[in-house]
């Protein structure tokens, strides 16, 4: 019997509408009890007096390179990061080499997972055989094997007909079909964004419409099919005003929004000098792009926040910045960055920051976590909502460091992890 007691917390828990100082007593990797002070002369005791004690936050969308491309990242030490970030839980998409488009792929990610006994992972299957766009990947075998989500993120999928075959496929099983939306003849070559900077930098440009297209064409898909839609990194005003349409007309159409698209402009391509840290796909929007994400999350039509963790290798990153690779990692920086944003700036109310990080991810995805209810898993994300510090890419778990924001002070960092009861990350 391992006992876990967890005092003088803040608990936040938005599945419950708890909002009030409790504390809550954890025994063998399920939640026991949550109240008023509760003594447990046999507990571990960990004072949370000034934390913030949520159900585990969950990171929808991250790229953990394993298989095929571990000296990016593992699964051992993407979970490692997950953990140190404050989250209990990520889904991870397919684009590994092998590509998880089969059952044995799906396996063995869940296999490395519980070895490496951090985050939980959960593997996003491949809508398409090896990401080519063309043969729908073995998506009832994948599920049956754990597969939580369908994706080819990292590519958009192309044909609309085999769109619409996996969004009803995906009625079988229930689960979503998560686009990054793309429409490669618009994005064209593109680097950054398309507009004023850009121009002047003299780099290609991604348009704004590049997204939108797509955005739009699986909202139609979705109210052709009925399937369940998620958008991934969705980083423009136009594709959420695609998003609250679908909303508006019943749709089972959500989307997920990034902590780099909702702090950082296209300008920071410009003052970094080209800093290949500030690419990534999306491209970082102008300011009224961004201003718009940002109301869209606090109005709510944003579903999440996810990270897009895309670890690359340093070397990879030190070229040209129309060489590089798209993706910055953000495991580790996710939950200041959005916490100072939202909640420090834009004074979010702590529950709906709860909900954005943690439960709705899990009602989306239908995974187990979510909430602090009596009986269900012990995922517990606890912060401090006062703590300041300088993000030190040296002292990152994750295999890359491949971050825009090092050296950035910001406010509300994780303290504590807690997966199925376990203390897997403890600051300090
Ligand atoms: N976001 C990125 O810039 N890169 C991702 C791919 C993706 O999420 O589309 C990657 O796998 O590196
Ligand atoms: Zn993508
Ligand atoms: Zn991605």
């Amino acid at each position: 019997m391992s006992r876990l007691l967890i005092k003088n917390g803040r608990v936040v828990d938005p599945s419950q509408k708890l909002d009030e100082g409790l504390d809550v007593l954890v025994v063998d990797g399920k939640i026991a009890r949550i109240a008023e002070r509760i003594t447990d002369k046999d507990a571990q005791v960990v004072d949370a007096t000034g934390l913030v004690v949520a159900p585990g936050f969950i990171d929808v969308h991250v790229h953990l390179r394993e298989p095929g491309y571990e000296y990016k990242e593992t699964i051992e030490t993407g979970s490692q990061a997950a953990a140190a970030g404050g989250f209990t839980a990520v889904c991870c998409m397919p684009n590994t080499n092998p590509v998880n488009d089969n059952p044995a792929v799906t396996e063995y990610i869940l296999a490395r997972a519980r070895e490496a006994a951090a985050a939980r992972v959960y593997p996003i299957g491949a809508i398409s055989k090896g990401l080519a766009g063309e043969e729908l990947a073995e998506m009832g075998e994948m599920v049956l094997a754990g597969a939580v989500a369908f994706s080819d993120d990292g590519k958009p999928v192309v044909s609309s007909y085999l769109m619409r075959r996996a969004m009803e496929y995906s009625l079988l099983f229930d689960v979503p079909i998560v686009d990054h939306c793309e429409e490669p003849t618009l994005s064209a070559r593109g680097v950054m964004h398309e507009g004023a900077v850009a121009t002047r930098l003299g780099l290609r440009g991604i348009p704004a419409a590049a997204e939108e297209v797509m955005v739009w064409r699986n909202v139609i898909l979705a109210q052709l099919t009925g399937a369940r839609v998620h958008i991934a990194h969705l980083s423009t005003a136009g594709s959420l005003e695609a998003v609250r349409q679908a909303k508006a007309r019943g749709l089972r159409v959500s989307c997920e929004v990034t902590p780099h698209h909702l702090t950082l402009t296209d300008q920071a391509v410009a003052e970094s000098n080209y800093d290949t840290n500030t690419k990534m796909n999306p491209p970082l929007r102008s300011a009224e792009h961004v201003e718009a994400l940002v109301e869209g999350v606090l109005d709510g039509t944003v579903d999440c926040l996810a990270t897009d963790h895309a670890p690359h290798h340093w070397d990879e990153k030190s070229v040209e910045f129309d060489k590089a690779p798209f993706g910055i990692v953000g495991l580790e920086t996710a939950l200041p960055l959005t916490f100072d944003l939202l909640v420090v700036k834009h004074r979010m109310p702590l529950s709906r920051f709860v909900a954005c990080w943690s439960t709705n991810p899990a009602r989306l995805f239908k995974l187990p976590g979510g909430t602090l209810k009596v009986g269900s898993p012990a995922d517990i994300t606890v912060f401090d909502p006062e703590l300041r510090a300088v993000v030190n890419p040296e002292k990152f778990r994750s295999r890359s460091r491949n971050t825009p924001f090092a050296g950035k002070r910001l406010r509300g960092w994780p303290v504590m992890t807690v997966v199925g009861g376990k203390v897997v990350y403890r600051r300090g």
